[in-house]
């Protein structure tokens, strides 16, 4: 399986997440695509490359380009306006003001385009986000022409990214990007399969009135999980997207023959839809040892969950989403892989 990365992943280097109250070091580092691609290297599974730019169309494609405007001026902003340290949210457009009007300091224009406080932008943020999408559009590309999965290494994440918002360590949505793109190659039918422990907000968000584009995903309850405010069940799209966003919401804690069983309905449902091409959203923080999450996958149940995706006989792009215990990230990322290659 061909592997993509770009060392300009490694561009956002932010020092600060709010977490518990405190500025902790983030928790989406960029030693995370350090040590993914160091076991994807030892594992030997296929070759490693470089995307070429595919610039700002397919994201303006997804993105309102105001958002992509702001993402790309920010930080200077920020900086320019005296502020001491990473752009940082202190006030949104709660629910008893106007959420419509864009203020125009950046202190207002962070809150307007900000889902979540915990995400900084900084020096970096902006190019890094580029090359994680030019990473998913080389994965991608490469499934669509010669039929084979990929892997996209993605970083930052994408799947918390709406149209217009950022955060939960996500700025531009490489899944819906990704699968834009496929649509605009001719593929008639795309499935997003979203495995990450927190709902993929931001890709519901994009897709959520459209039939196209069939979004499902399995995730912690957001009653008592991030991101909190989408992926309840009852959430199915509208319009003509109706019955095409699809969201299996589990408890804390859910055992992995429980979550494995989801996976199926959620595969039933993906067979139904006759897609041309699979994306995974493939966030292994459904990890045990996850710091922030609450699932409990071993290392070895990834290559379960591989071996199950396989199992759809798709056309198949993985795009890197979360994934926090960083100590064993390379070996569960490399273990969906793995499976779904039919390697013992
Ligand atoms: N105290 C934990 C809050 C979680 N905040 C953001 C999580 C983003 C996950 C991206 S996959
Ligand atoms: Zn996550």
């Amino acid at each position: 399986m061909l592997t993509f990365h770009s060392d300009k992943t490694s561009l956002r280097q932010a020092n600060t997440e709010l977490h518990d109250g405190v500025l902790v070091t983030p928790f989406e580092s960029p030693e995370r695509v350090a040590l993914i691609l160091a076991h994807l290297k030892r594992s030997q599974l296929g070759e490693i490359r470089a995307p070429h730019a595919y610039g700002l169309a397919p994201v303006l494609a997804i993105h309102d380009k105001g958002y992509v405007d702001f993402l790309e001026s920010c930080w200077q902003r920020w900086q320019a306006a005296g502020h001491a340290g990473e752009a940082m949210v202190n006030i949104w457009p709660a629910r008893t003001m106007c959420g419509d009007r864009i203020p125009e300091a950046i202190s207002g224009q962070l809150g307007y385009y900000a889902l979540a406080a915990e995400t900084s932008i900084t020096q970096g943020t902006f190019d890094a986000a580029m090359a994680s999408k030019d990473v998913a559009l080389a994965a991608v590309s490469h499934t669509l022409s010669s039929g084979k999965p990929s892997f996209g290494l993605c970083r930052p994440p994408g799947h918390h990214a709406a149209s217009d918002q950022f955060g939960g360590y996500c700025f531009f949505n490489n899944a819906a990007i990704a699968a834009q793109h496929a649509r605009d190659a001719g593929k008639t039918r795309v499935a997003i399969l979203d495995v990450d422990f927190h709902h993929g907000n931001g890709t519901q968000q994009i897709f959520y009135d459209r039939e196209d584009v069939l979004f499902v995903s399995i995730h912690g309850d957001p009653a008592v999980t991030f991101p909190y405010y989408a992926g309840y069940a009852d959430e199915i799209g509208s319009g003509a997207g109706e019955g095409f966003t699809v969201n299996y919401p589990l408890p804390p804690g859910t055992d992995v023959t429980t979550w494995l069983a989801t996976l199926d309905q959620a595969m039933a449902r993906i067979q139904a839809f006759d897609p041309e091409l699979l994306v995974v959203s493939l966030g292994v923080d459904i990890f045990e040892g996850d710091p922030i999450s609450a699932f409990t996958f071993k290392s070895e149940d990834f290559v379960t969950l591989g071996e199950r995706l396989a199992q759809l006989k798709q056309p198949t792009t993985f795009l890197m989403e979360g994934g926090y215990a960083v100590e064993d990230i390379g070996v569960n990322v490399v273990n969906v892989l793995r499976g779904f290659n039919g390697e013992k």
